[in-house]
């Protein structure tokens, strides 16, 4: 072969590459944009997705789709069994946001022997699809908090992670871990397990109260009472992607978790509780209150259990927040899947 046709044949060869990762990156683009529209119903990310896969077909020339030959792609017939397998609608956004980033790290790369444009341009969008993905991850985060109805609050307990699971076997969907007497070493690493328990449920997993443990275990997010750091710090901290709620008991402390942002809020204590000593009630009048006012998915919390579930419920609350009825339960799988049911 002359040095001029090896030339052609490596080039070729790159075209035939180019145009194989053009078509996956605009492929991928277009998963996430449908969800994005029909699922997320956010024009602002469908917009976004649209105008990422109308450059891409811009890259695209004659000459990368005349060295295409598809009969001749021994990939064609290579599958990989996690290529088929997708166990949530969340691992179709990440398999898609890896699909499109790969192809344009390839673009990138080959694209330095045909044109450094291209290959800039393909770096430089690599980049706002790891953006991207924070906000898919993000609006995924929140729906998967709307669709959480039962919130399980840990308490402090001998065989705590075995208790978690029980309930996550159940169909929970969303943990926060609360021990205000463990010394801070054995409460992250008790946090990293939960964490990681919680994500091989396809859980969402908050810290109570400290930032720092959220931040250091990797949480969805934190839960933050009265006394707690203001909601932009823990924002600062965390970074925009993660679930920052709030405790109220008033409509005062409603209206400033309003104006603060808070992905969630707490509604309680509904019935006095020995979980929370020697905070009163705040009754159903709070609760209607919250109803008709809250600006965020809200749980209803504080002394609530089968027996009154109901009742809670009819007074206004379509999420429910509960410590003992699961981690005081004779079979906490049995009393997790009673309360979902109730919802
Ligand atoms: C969902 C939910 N609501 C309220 C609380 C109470 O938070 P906690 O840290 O236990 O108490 P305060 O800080 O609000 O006094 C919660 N943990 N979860
Ligand atoms: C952790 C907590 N927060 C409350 C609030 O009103 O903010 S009541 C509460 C304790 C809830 O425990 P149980 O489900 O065992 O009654
Ligand atoms: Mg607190």
């Amino acid at each position: 072969m002359s040095s001029e046709s090896s030339m052609d044949w490596v080039e070729t060869r790159c075209h035939r590459i180019l145009d194989a990762n053009l078509d996956r990156a605009r492929e991928g683009l277009r998963i996430l944009e449908e969800w994005c529209r029909f699922g997320l119903e956010r024009a602002d990310l469908s917009a976004t997705c649209k105008a990422l896969r109308q450059e891409v077909g811009s890259w695209h020339r004659p000459e990368f789709r005349q060295a295409r030959d598809t009969t001749h792609d021994p990939g064609t017939s290579l599958s990989h069994p996690q290529e088929r397998q997708r166990t949530d609608l969340n691992a179709v956004l990440l398999a898609n946001c890896a699909r499109v980033q790969e192809a344009l790290r390839v673009i990138e790369e080959y694209g330095k022997l045909i044109e450094g444009d291209l290959s800039d341009r393909a770096k430089a969008m690599r980049y706002q699809i790891y953006v991207l993905e924070s906000q898919l991850q993000s609006r995924d985060r929140l729906s998967r908090l709307r669709q959480a109805r039962l919130y399980l609050v840990t308490s402090p307990h001998p065989r705590l992670l075995e208790v978690v699971e029980a309930a996550l076997s159940a169909g929970l969907k969303l943990v926060q871990y609360r021990d205000k007497q463990q010394e801070d070493a054995t409460r992250l690493e008790t946090a990293c397990r939960l964490a990681e328990l919680c994500q091989r449920y396809g859980a969402l997993f908050l810290v109570n109260d400290r930032v720092d443990l959220a931040l250091a275990c990797g949480a969805d997010g934190v839960h933050l009472g009265q006394q707690d750091v203001p909601m932009d710090v823990a924002r600062r901290i965390l970074g925009p992607d993660r679930i920052v709620g709030r405790s109220t008991t008033s409509p005062e402390e409603l209206a400033r978790a309003n104006a603060e942002g808070a992905d969630y809020v707490g509604v309680g204590p509904i019935f006095a509780t020995p979980t929370k000593p020697g905070k009163a009630a705040a009754g159903f009048d709070y609760l209607g209150y919250a109803r008709q006012q809250a600006q965020q998915p809200f749980y209803a919390i504080g002394g609530i259990d089968v027996s009154n579930a109901a009742a809670v419920v009819a007074a206004g609350a379509d999420r429910l927040a509960v410590v003992r009825a699961i981690m005081e339960a004779p079979d906490p799988k049995a009393a997790t899947a009673e309360l979902l049911q109730m919802l």
